[in-house]
């Protein structure tokens, strides 16, 4: 039952069901709360949607206006939209198909407020699914893409909840309306950053199926001629075409990689943090934002990349691109806009320099920011060794945070306040934050490639892949590898040569390291892209069944056409 709700589309929307509304049951109640929700939403008795975001807000959190106070006389808590902009906006599923949802609102009691804090409100009847008492809802109309499902909008007047619908792992609130505080504040929001983890995967999916459809279509597609009288070739033999879609390949794996990282340390900080530890918090908030927003950011972008790749036929809703694109875009956006996160992780990276000037070692996916050496070594590097491509990525990410970190020191020696400090060399900060993160994908790429249990043959592929990523990124953001002289000009001409060098050598295994993803035809809905190749018999059985070709002679034609071109011929 559950499958089938999950691949419904036309206006019911599940997907939130499982990968928000579920998951922040099992992070933020408590044992006698999982046990009077948590089945019922696995078993989809109830359908839930993650209502936090609103018409006014999205990124700040602390800005949110849905307020829940706490009446001890009743025992209950008042959910209210007071203004417009606090109406609920965006949430999956919120408009026609969740009965519940966790409503992120501010926490008043005893008169203060508490800051944002999560709520189960039953929005509509179990019997006939109208909306609850004191609750409107309903769908926020067309959007880029993912049509089939309903993000909603949902208004609250009063609606009263019991004190045992907050989700009370964390804070809590006493019968009598004393407020009990949390660990860590931040708690509130650890759903957000296991969703984050989770975007990690999504992206590496999304660029996996990409790559699929764009190389198996790469190998179908003969256009044009190399050699005068030579028959047409496969356009995967143009290099200009492996340098559009390998890349794209290396970074689906590198991703892959990353989301596995990505998982492990959610798992083992989030089990310390069980225990009390929340030393974790920090880096894994910093990490799972860093990585959502590069993943997600390079990935549409890649996946435009195949599109055109496709020539025509990736405009096609045949292809199955466009919809992978405008899916991936939404990744950009929802659970963090890009810009917001990666500033958190450039956050976090400025806060480490700092310690790590005040000579405290550095540990995890920071360690290296006190290990690099500020004055470059220059010489003849080997341009085809990973650890020396690693150590490049490193070096020039260190430089990247010291610079933006001492900018922001100088800004404030002028006497400028922090905050517009910060601000002022936000893009210095992004763009910092940015190399961390590519520098930590590469590093767990490496790793990844040399230990992983494989045949050596299969990993001979992986380290091209790596190397084929790395030299890539190199030869793509060369300038910021060259301005301290940590890289001359010759290292840079090498790795060009050497990602040539790469391109080929991917070139025999491409299909097959698209079809290790195993992505059945019924998930990646391409013609383009299908197992069997047979593209252009099934791109024309596709076009026979459009709307448009129901008639021979499209009811347009008597309506607009057959006047129009009367009326004209009548004037001749
Ligand atoms: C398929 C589609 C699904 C889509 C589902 C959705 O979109 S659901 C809705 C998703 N919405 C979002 O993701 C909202 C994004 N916004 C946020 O998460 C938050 O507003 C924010 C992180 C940007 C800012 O939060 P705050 O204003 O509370 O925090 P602020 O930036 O002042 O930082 C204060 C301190 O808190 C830390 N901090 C912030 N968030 C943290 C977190 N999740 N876990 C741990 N620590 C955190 C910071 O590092 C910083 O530490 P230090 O003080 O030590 O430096
Ligand atoms: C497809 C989709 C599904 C969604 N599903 C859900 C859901 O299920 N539940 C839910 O609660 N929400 C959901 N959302 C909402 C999503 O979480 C928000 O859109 C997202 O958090 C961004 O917030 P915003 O839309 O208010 O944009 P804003 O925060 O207004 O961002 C607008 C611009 O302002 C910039 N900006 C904002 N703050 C800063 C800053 N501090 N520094 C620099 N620049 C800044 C941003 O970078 C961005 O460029 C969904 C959104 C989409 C697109």
């Amino acid at each position: 039952m559950a499958a089938a709700l999950q691949t419904l589309g036309g206006g019911i929307g599940i997907t939130l069901h499982w990968i928000a509304f579920t998951p922040t049951i099992e992070q933020q109640a408590t044992e006698e709360q999982k046990k009077k929700w948590l089945k019922l939403a696995q078993d989809v008795a109830i359908v839930g949607a993650y209502a936090q975001t609103e018409m006014g807000h999205g990124t700040f959190v602390r800005g949110l206006e849905t307020t829940a106070t706490y009446d001890p006389s009743t025992q209950e808590f008042v959910i209210n939209s007071p203004t417009l902009t606090s109406t609920k906006w965006w949430p999956g599923g919120l408009g026609k198909t969740a009965n519940h949802a966790t409503v992120m609102a501010q926490l008043y009691t005893r008169g203060k407020c508490y800051g944002p804090h999560n709520f189960m409100v039953q929005i509509r009847s179990l019997e006939n699914h109208q909306p609850c008492p004191g609750v409107t809802l309903g769908d926020i109309g067309p959007k880029m893409e993912s049509n089939g499902n309903d993000n909603g909008f949902a208004r609250f007047d009063h609606v009263r909840i019991p004190r045992e619908n907050m989700l009370m792992k964390f804070a809590r609130v006493e019968a009598d309306g004393t407020y009990v505080q949390p660990p860590s504040s931040k708690l509130a929001y650890s759903n957000m950053v296991y969703l984050r983890g989770t975007f990690v995967m999504s992206a590496a999916q999304a660029l996996a199926s990409a790559t699929t459809i764009a190389v198996r279509y790469s190998c179908v597609r003969r256009q044009s001629e190399m050699k005068p009288g030579e028959p047409e070739p496969q356009i995967l033999e143009y290099q200009t075409q492996q340098y559009k879609l390998f890349p794209q390949l290396a970074a689906a794996y590198a991703f892959w990689f990353a989301s596995w990282f990505m998982t492990q340390q959610h798992g083992s900080i989030t089990g310390s943090m069980e225990k009390g530890d929340m030393s974790g918090l920090a880096e894994l908030h910093a990490l799972s934002a860093g990585l959502k927003s590069y993943t997600t950011a390079v990935t549409a972008r890649g996946i435009d990349v195949c599109r055109m790749a496709c020539g025509g036929h990736g405009y096609s809703h045949a292809s199955g691109l466009p919809a992978l694109f405008g899916g991936a875009a939404a990744l950009c956006t929802a659970e963090g806009e890009n810009t917001v996160m990666m500033l958190q992780t450039a956050r976090y990276l400025v806060k480490c320099f700092a310690q790590s000037q005040a000579g405290k070692r550095l540990t995890g996916t920071v360690a290296y920011l006190s290990a690099v050496q500020p004055s470059p070594v220059a010489g003849n590097r080997n341009m085809s060794d990973l650890g020396t491509l690693v150590a490049a990525f490193q070096h020039r990410a260190a430089r990247m945070v010291r610079h933006a970190a001492m900018q922001m020191q100088g800004e404030m020696q002028k006497g400028k306040a922090r905050e517009d400090a910060w601000n002022s060399c936000s893009v210095l900060l992004i763009k910092a934050a940015e190399a961390h993160v590519h520098s930590f994908v590469v590093r767990n790429f490496a790793e990844t490639v040399q230990t992983v249990e494989v045949d050596e043959s299969v990993r001979a592929v992986l380290t091209s892949l790596c190397q084929l990523y790395s030299l890539y990124g190199i030869t793509e953001h060369a300038g910021d590898f060259l301005k301290d002289g940590y890289l001359t000009g010759r290292d840079i001409d090498a790795a060009s040569s050497h990602l040539s060098a790469m391109l080929a050598r991917v070139r025999p295994d491409a299909v097959a390291l698209v079809d290790a993803f195993d992505l059945h035809d019924k998930i990646l809905r391409s013609v383009l892209g299908r197992y069997d190749g047979r593209v252009y018999e099934h791109l024309y059985e596709w076009a026979k069944k459009s709307p448009l070709n129901k008639s021979e002679v499209h009811e347009s034609y008597y309506k607009y056409l057959q006047p129009f071109l009367k009326s004209n011929r009548a004037k001749l």
